[in-house]
């Protein structure tokens, strides 16, 4: 496998796209035995990287292919549990490629701690003070991660805001901190736990909470794409503007719309042994940044009557720390992706986003939802029943031509073809 691109790949066995991908990502024999292995997180990683541990939860590991992102080549690595997104993104991903695919930005890995001062009697006093002591904070605040300072990190400013809430008025300082290649949590938490006793004593207020938003709104990852409208139709790209001004005006709809931008997030995200919770909720804080929850991406029509889509989403995702460095198998998946910086990860897994909605949309906006995902799924559930190989082929033929994918029905041809 020269290129990302490859035809048919779904139809290899398991073996052979393991041989594919390794032959691309220039994978050891062990590291490709970690891949295979669903007990490469033994017992001992496991039970140091959560507590009670009791035994280990094993997930499908699957690659989405035909990436070009900023004109390289990616095979991108996706741990899900839903059967079509990989197949989806798949799919986006070989439409893009036809006019050069995608092509992402980085703002720069810049995290905020939050430190909350209550109990003061003239909060835009305190503000005032705070920026006056500015530099000593920084000054402070940096001393506690000297690494994170070596390598050009660090807290670069600090902001206040005065907010109204149930308990009064609060002042909330930011410290503005960045952190390069981590996700960033434990070094911006350790400052501002830090920092609290020192912005007690030149405000005289209370300090309660010290830790980092996940609203990582100076963190944002960007992607934009062109797909030629030869390869859509000019109908379906009239459909999916469509299917996106129903998002752009409705919370109900965006909320789906930007599910399933994160069927295609989640998984690398999870691949690389990054936090998923953070990346949920910084997405879905920032598409309602304006007071009104909209679409995490964009479509238009450009003069050529091409569909253009662009995306962008906070992505604080780390290449050191967190699981990324523990879990053997998150090392293979960034190895697979090449990438040696955070920056680089974040504009891959934010093109990732908009491929899998351009494959959602399409979907919607023409044949509907559900051939498409309704096939993939029969598969899921001729495996739960127990079939294999050609009965399992004929058992997920016959629920698609009936438009019957339930369990019950697949339980029910699994006996009769059984017998
Ligand atoms: C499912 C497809 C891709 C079928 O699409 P199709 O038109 O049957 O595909 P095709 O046979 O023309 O194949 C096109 C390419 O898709 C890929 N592909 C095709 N089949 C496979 C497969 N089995 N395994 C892996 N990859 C596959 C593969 O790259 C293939 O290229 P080829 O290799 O043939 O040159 C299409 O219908 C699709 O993209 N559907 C969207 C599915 C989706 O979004 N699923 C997510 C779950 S639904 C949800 O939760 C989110 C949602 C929908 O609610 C979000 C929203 O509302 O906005
Ligand atoms: N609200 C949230 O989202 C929260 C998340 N978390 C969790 O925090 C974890 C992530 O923590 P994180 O702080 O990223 O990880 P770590 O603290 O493990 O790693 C970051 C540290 O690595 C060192 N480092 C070495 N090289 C680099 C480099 N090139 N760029 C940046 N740092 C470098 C730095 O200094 P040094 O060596 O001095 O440490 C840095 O502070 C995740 O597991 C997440 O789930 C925790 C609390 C809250």
């Amino acid at each position: 496998m020269k290129t990302s691109s490859y035809s048919g790949f779904y139809k290899l066995s398991t073996e052979k796209r393991l041989d594919e991908v390794g032959e691309f990502s220039n994978l050891t024999d062990e590291e490709k035995n970690l891949l295979r292995d669903p007990a490469s997180v033994n017992e001992e990683i496991a039970d140091h990287m959560v507590e009670n541990v009791i035994g280990r939860f094993t997930l499908p590991l699957g690659v989405g292919i035909n990436f070009v992102i900023n004109g390289k080549d990616y095979v991108v690595p996706m741990v899900t549990e839903e059967p079509s997104v990989i197949a989806a993104t798949s799919n986006a991903a070989k439409m893009a490629r036809e006019n050069n695919g995608f092509f992402a930005s980085y703002t720069g890995s810049i995290m905020i701690s939050q430190i909350q001062i209550t109990n003061l009697t003239n909060p835009s006093y305190a503000a005032i003070v705070i920026q006056e002591h500015r530099d000593e904070i920084i000054r402070r605040c940096n001393e506690q991660d000297p690494v994170l300072v070596k390598f050009g990190g660090g807290v670069e400013d600090v902001e206040t805001r005065i907010i109204d809430t149930l308990a009064g008025k609060m002042l909330i300082v930011h410290l503005k901190v960045n952190t390069l290649d981590a996700m960033g949590a434990n070094a911006v938490n350790t400052m501002a736990e830090y920092i609290a006793p020192y912005l007690e004593e030149i405000t005289e207020g209370t300090v309660y909470l010290r830790i980092l938003s996940n609203l990582a709104m100076h963190r944002l990852a960007r992607s934009r794409v062109i797909i030629k409208k030869d390869i859509l139709g000019e109908k379906a790209v009239d459909s999916i503007l469509q299917a996106y001004a129903f998002a752009e005006a409705d919370p109900f709809r965006a909320a789906t719309h930007n599910k399933g931008i994160m069927n295609g997030i989640v998984p690398v995200v999870l691949a690389t042994g990054n936090d998923t919770r953070a990346i949920e909720s910084g997405a879905h804080a920032y598409a309602s940044i304006t007071g009104r929850y909209l679409p995490l991406t964009t479509w238009e029509k450009n003069a050529n009557g091409d569909l253009v889509g662009t995306i962008e989403i906070p992505m604080a995702v780390g290449l050191v720390g967190g699981a990324t460095k523990v879990h053997p198998q998150a090392k293979v998946a960034v190895k697979m992706l090449g990438v040696e910086k955070a920056s680089d990860l974040a504009m891959i897994i934010a093109s990732v986003g908009l491929a899998q909605n351009l494959a959602a949309l399409k979907a919607l906006a023409t044949e509907g939802i559900q051939r498409g995902h309704m096939s993939l799924h029969a598969r899921n559930l001729a495996t739960t029943v127990g079939a294999k190989g050609e009965l399992l082929d004929k058992i997920v033929s016959k629920m698609i031509k009936e438009k019957k994918v339930r369990m019950e029905y697949a339980q029910e041809l699994f006996n009769q073809y059984s017998k």
